[in-house]
């Protein structure tokens, strides 16, 4: 177990910047999620943790010594790859046992004669072998040992390699988009034998991906990255209650959030689509807003008992797509040219009610983002208002509507 503080780091590759002045502090025991768009610098920064890529400047430490000045293998720290990076020559007992070799046996006793002769060796070998079968039992692959990596499926390589990584009891596991070569239905299954392993071996998890549903089903905390920064560092629930931006909002949550064109009236109140609404932000009249609302906050108003206060948006329906246990309804909105807005509902609405004109939203499940895209408070609701009494058989299971 460990704690990984990372200070000040930056990372240039030439004269580009990949990574700014990158402050981050991994508690002990904690599953921290990087995740961000393509490029935003999460596989550099956990390369830089693992010593595999130096930083320009800044430094690492683990358990408040610095690490800096120490090699990959010497960091209490093991890397787990997208690309399983096994070896496919050797058999699945070697690629495992392959960490515990290299430190254990020196060079003479890895030459191929000297394996028969040397009673160190068999003995050595002996308590590695112990070892590899109890984490190859731990993670249900003893049956595989023999094989070589080609003779395995996508989720058995997965393991193996997790296995590679376990067996050196490091301080803290690093994963760069571990499960990003499965298919989606082993991906779930991955997700929570993933969760149950960070349970079971209370380390560090240091974890990459682009994929916000891995984010948020898995970690304790989530550091979502764009363009060398950290935009927003907290729970899952944190960034997906209170996005501390437009990229935030935009990047966690399916489907994403709706983004409507707003504007600040007089005495700061919220105009929609030139019509107020019930709610007001500390802004000079005139200024251009963002209103984020989630799909589920924004319900059909069959789904709703209309009330004084709840605000109302005038839309057509384009289409719906049924997943199942919900739908998903995508709608047009009169006078914003190209604006589609999405709403999640149980699979339980009859279609012959779809015929929707009105969605209705709680105006406190608003939120605001100034010019720059930066999370804005909303200053206050309309005084002696009844919170929008959503009829919670229709929502679809795990909507964040209270
Ligand atoms: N060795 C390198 N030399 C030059 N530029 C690099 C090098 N490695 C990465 N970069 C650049 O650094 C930036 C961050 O890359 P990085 O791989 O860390 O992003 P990422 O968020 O992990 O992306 P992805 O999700 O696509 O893997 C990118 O613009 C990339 O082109």
């Amino acid at each position: 177990m460990a704690k990984v503080e990372l200070h000040n780091l930056r990372k240039s590759f030439g004269s580009a910047e990949v990574l700014s002045d990158i402050n981050l502090s991994i508690k002990d025991g904690e599953f921290l999620t990087l995740v961000g768009p393509s490029g935003c610098g999460k596989s550099t920064l956990i390369r830089i943790i693992a010593g595999l890529e130096p930083q320009t400047s800044g430094s690492i430490s683990i358990d408040d010594q610095s690490i800096d000045h120490l090699r990959p293998h010497e960091r209490r720290v093991a890397m787990v790859f997208q690309s399983y990076a096994l070896y496919p020559h050797m058999s699945v007992f070697s690629n495992i046992a392959l960490p515990l070799t290299m430190t254990a046996l020196n060079l003479y006793e890895r030459l191929p004669l000297i394996k028969l002769l040397s009673p160190r060796r068999r003995k050595i070998m002996k308590q590695i072998g112990e070892e590899v079968k109890a984490i190859a039992a731990q993670l249900q692959i003893e049956p595989l040992l023999g094989r070589k990596p080609a003779q395995l499926s996508g989720g058995q390589r997965q393991r193996v390699a997790l296995g590679r990584a376990m067996v050196r009891h490091p301080a803290a596991f690093l994963m760069d988009e571990p499960l990003s070569n499965l298919d989606a239905k082993l991906r779930v299954h991955m997700r929570s034998e993933l969760a149950e392993l960070h349970q079971r071996l209370g380390s560090t998890f240091i974890y990459v991906t682009h994929d916000q549903v891995e984010a948020m089903t898995m970690s304790d905390r989530v550091a979502m990255m764009d363009a060398g920064k950290i935009l927003q560092l907290g729970t899952p629930d944190e960034l997906y209650a209170r996005p501390a931006n437009i990229k935030v909002a935009q990047f966690i949550g399916s489907p994403t959030i709706n983004l409507l064109p707003a504007r600040v009236g007089q005495d700061g109140q919220v105009e929609l689509s030139g019509k107020p609404l019930p709610i007001r932000a500390n802004l000079t009249e005139g200024s251009n807003i963002t209103i984020g609302i989630r799909p589920e906050a924004l319900q059909p108003e069959i789904v709703t008992h209309t009330l004084p206060h709840q605000a109302s948006l005038p839309v057509h329906l384009r289409r719906s797509e049924h997943l199942g246990s919900e739908k998903i309804l995508y709608f047009g909105v009169p006078d914003v040219e190209d604006l589609t807005v999405t709403s999640r509902v149980a699979a339980s609405v009859p279609d012959a009610s779809l015929k929707i004109t009105n969605l209705a939203f709680d105006p406190s499940a608003c939120h605001l983002f100034d010019g720059n895209g930066e999370r804005i408070e909303v200053a206050a609701v309309a005084s002696g208002r009844q919170s929008a009494n959503i009829d919670k058989r229709f929502l679809p299971t795990g909507s964040h509507v209270s």
